[in-house]
């Protein structure tokens, strides 16, 4: 007798429309235990009541790193689940309840994430492989058919390049590849589309480094408050007072 229900995933694919961000709630059917990636401030009450109506019970809010476009939601949804633990790496030399480093397991129920280093668009990025799913999810890393900015933070185009190929496109072709923002309406890709389409990542080292060094992109407008905000992985009472007020007026703007 098969046990396939046991092992299986319930999975969420959530889009704030400012920042084009995707967050992504995932739970462990048999035991009901999830875990969300990358929620966003503005849309903490939506994301509170979908888990709510799931029915799982949130152990875990991964930020793949430290945003600079938008203030992460992980401060927030601690005040609707007092239980749960906010997550980054600890090379992003931020405050949150867990830090994580490459190599390390994130258990839900029998669901299980592998932790990736990816730096490159800033140090402190990972990526979250779910193996048994085929899944992978890459923050700002890789984008579909395009890559994370690498002109602020920590950026290194080279570092980005090597984690790329190295941690992202050398899991199995079938593996599906989920990122933190869409500009295009895109939702997801695979790892095979992404060796042959991706417009930068299917060049050399070298042309790709000189092609990040001429994007010419204009700063996120919300960086100067997101940056030190996600610090803190969005915790009021951990921001500064400037970083506070600027946060808590942009979120009443937005209601
Ligand atoms: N216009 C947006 C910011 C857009 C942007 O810079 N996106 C980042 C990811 S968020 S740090 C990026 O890496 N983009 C790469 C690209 O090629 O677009 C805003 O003002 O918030
Ligand atoms: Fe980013």
């Amino acid at each position: 007798m098969t046990h396939n229900h046991l092992r299986s995933l319930l999975f969420r694919q959530l889009f704030e429309n400012v920042s084009s961000t995707y967050t992504y709630v995932l739970a462990c059917t048999a035991s009901k235990e999830a875990i969300i990636i990358d929620p966003v401030l503005e849309t903490v009450d939506r994301d509170s009541k979908l888990i709510n109506e799931l029915g799982v019970k949130l152990l875990y809010a991964l930020n793949t790193h430290v945003h600079a476009d938008h203030v992460t939601g992980t401060g927030e949804l601690k005040k609707h689940f007092p239980l749960m633990k906010t997550v980054l790496a600890n090379k992003a030399n931020a405050k949150s309840d867990l830090q994580v480093q490459h190599g390390e397991k994130i258990d839900f129920g029998r669901k299980s994430l592998e932790v990736r280093a990816t730096p490159g668009h800033t140090n402190g990025c990972l990526t979250y492989v779910l193996h048994e799913d085929r899944m992978a999810f890459t923050g700002d890393a890789l984008l579909i058919r395009g890559c994370g900015r690498t002109d602020f933070q920590q950026g290194n185009a080279r570092t980005l390049y090597r984690s790329v190929h190295q941690q992202i496109l050398s899991l199995p072709p079938d593996y599906s590849l989920f990122p933190a923002h869409d500009y295009s309406g895109l939702t997801c890709t695979s790892v095979e589309e992404e060796r042959n389409f991706n417009p930068r990542l299917t060049k050399t080292e070298d042309e790709f480094i000189d092609l990040m060094k001429n994007l010419n992109l204009p700063y996120p407008k919300h960086m100067e408050y997101s940056v030190p905000a996600n610090m803190v992985c969005g915790i009021y009472d951990l921001m500064d007072e400037k970083t506070r007020k600027t946060v808590e007026q942009s979120l009443e703007e937005h209601n």
